[in-house]
């Protein structure tokens, strides 16, 4: 059995980032920024109004002051002419501002009689007027590498970015195996489960940016599993849930070997996920053989196989974020394989569910942390600061 530490060099040894591609902005969210993109332009790209009001010089704005209207000025519509002392320009919210003026009085902060208007009492502070490349300047960038997030769109769409340089997307194959296994929505009989945690891995997958899909679940027969492994087609990584472990019926690892291939480990002193195995297969393809048991295989896809897909994005911080919060009860001694303990963190305060039965998926639904509890720790008391992974 090797660490968890240990475990992930190796799967980071194993994992590389995948070719870019260039895609139209409407399909960017949640890809991986791959390159630095540099703004086209300013923005504002002229100073303009922040309100709507009238664009007067700046000189001697005060209440009582009057100004003749000579002209309008409307987004997209700037005003052909220059404000001269005592003359006010109409202006409308992102106007560009009218060359001479520096001040924009608010509508509701003047008395308009005709073309005449006076600064009321009401007169507010501020001129109302955003600077030319006040929000950005050409050439200001944004780097790389970044997952896009809408806000980050219509930034790149305000830079006039209208494609951008993005690492492909994994292609994933989840296989899960078992005798006992139906799909959900399937009429299972008596000795029979649903296959579960194929439907959670492959939701995190896609949730961390990949193409995940299903393959067919693989009996615990080298055929069947044969059969599966030659769908994987051009899948950059093969996942397979179950069959890890030591019983009779457990041929993933037998299989992936009789096909080619490498094992790189096999066995990770954790909890859960001991029998986790990882390696190369023949066609190039990354392959993790995650235990069965739902949570483990769960815990497994947050510790290693999302770190492993990040690698691949060319994402630079892989590893899951881990905080710190205090226990709220006191926590028994753990054993010698690193605990990931389905935990909730509630005011900054930390507790573990009681039972930690790796077949718990209602415990994992109702977790939102997993608590790391080092191999060989110590009994910690009450208010002991601990890390957690948040999930
Ligand atoms: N004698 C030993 N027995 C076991 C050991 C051991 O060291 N010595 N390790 C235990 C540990 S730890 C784990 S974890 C499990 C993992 O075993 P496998 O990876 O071989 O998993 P299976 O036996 O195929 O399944 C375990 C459990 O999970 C259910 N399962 C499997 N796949 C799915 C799925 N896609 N969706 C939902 N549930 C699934 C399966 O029905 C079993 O109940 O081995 C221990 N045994
Ligand atoms: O370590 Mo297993 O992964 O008990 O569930």
């Amino acid at each position: 059995m090797i660490s968890v530490e240990d475990a992930l060099a190796h799967l980071f040894a194993l994992a590389k980032p995948l070719a870019t591609e260039t895609i139209g902005l409407s399909e960017a969210n949640g890809r991986v920024l791959a390159n630095p993109v540099a703004a086209t332009r300013d923005q504002p790209p002229f100073s303009a109004s922040a309100m709507d009001g009238y664009a007067v010089a700046p000189e001697g704005v005060v209440p009582g002051a009057s100004y003749t209207v000579i002209g309008e000025a409307a987004a997209g519509h700037a005003f052909d002419g220059s404000v001269s002392a005592g003359e006010a320009v109409r202006i409308f919210t992102g106007a560009p501002v009218p060359n001479g003026a520096g001040h924009v009085v608010i509508q509701e902060d003047v008395d308009r009689t005709d073309q005449i208007i006076t600064v009321s009492d009401r007169l507010g502070r501020g001129t109302n007027i955003r600077p030319s490349g006040g929000d950005f300047k050409v050439g200001q960038t944004i780097e790389s590498p970044k997952i896009l997030r809408p806000n980050d769109i219509a930034l790149l769409a305000a830079m006039n970015v209208a494609e951008v340089t993005v690492t492909r997307k994994p292609k994933v194959a989840i296989m899960a195996t078992g005798d006992e296994l139906v799909m959900p929505g399937e009429a299972p009989g008596p000795d029979q489960i649903i296959a579960s945690n194929s439907f959670g891995l492959q939701a995190m997958l896609r949730d961390a940016g990949c193409e995940a899909r299903l393959l067919p679940i693989a009996r615990d027969s080298k055929s069947s599993l044969k059969t599966a492994f030659s769908l994987v087609d051009d899948a950059d990584l093969v996942i397979t849930i179950g069959g890890a472990s030591v019983g009779d019926h457990d041929l993933v690892g037998d299989v992936a070997q009789d096909l080619g291939m490498q094992r790189s480990f096999y066995k990770i002193a954790m909890r859960p996920g001991k029998p986790l195995m990882a390696g190369k297969l023949a066609n190039g393809a990354m392959m993790i053989g995650l235990p069965g048991n739902p949570v483990s295989a769960m815990v497994c896809g947050q510790v290693f196989v999302n770190p492993v897909v990040r690698t691949m994005l060319g994402l630079k911080d892989a590893l899951p974020e881990q905080q710190t919060a205090e226990l709220a009860h006191d926590l028994a001694p753990n054993g010698p394989r690193q605990h990931y303990m389905r935990a909730r963190v509630d005011n900054e305060k930390i507790s573990v569910f009681a039972n930690q039965d790796s077949s718990l998926l209602t415990v994992l639904s109702s977790a939102n942390a997993l608590l790391v509890a080092p191999p060989n720790s110590e009994a910690m008391p009450k208010g002991t600061a601990v890390r957690y992974i948040p999930i």
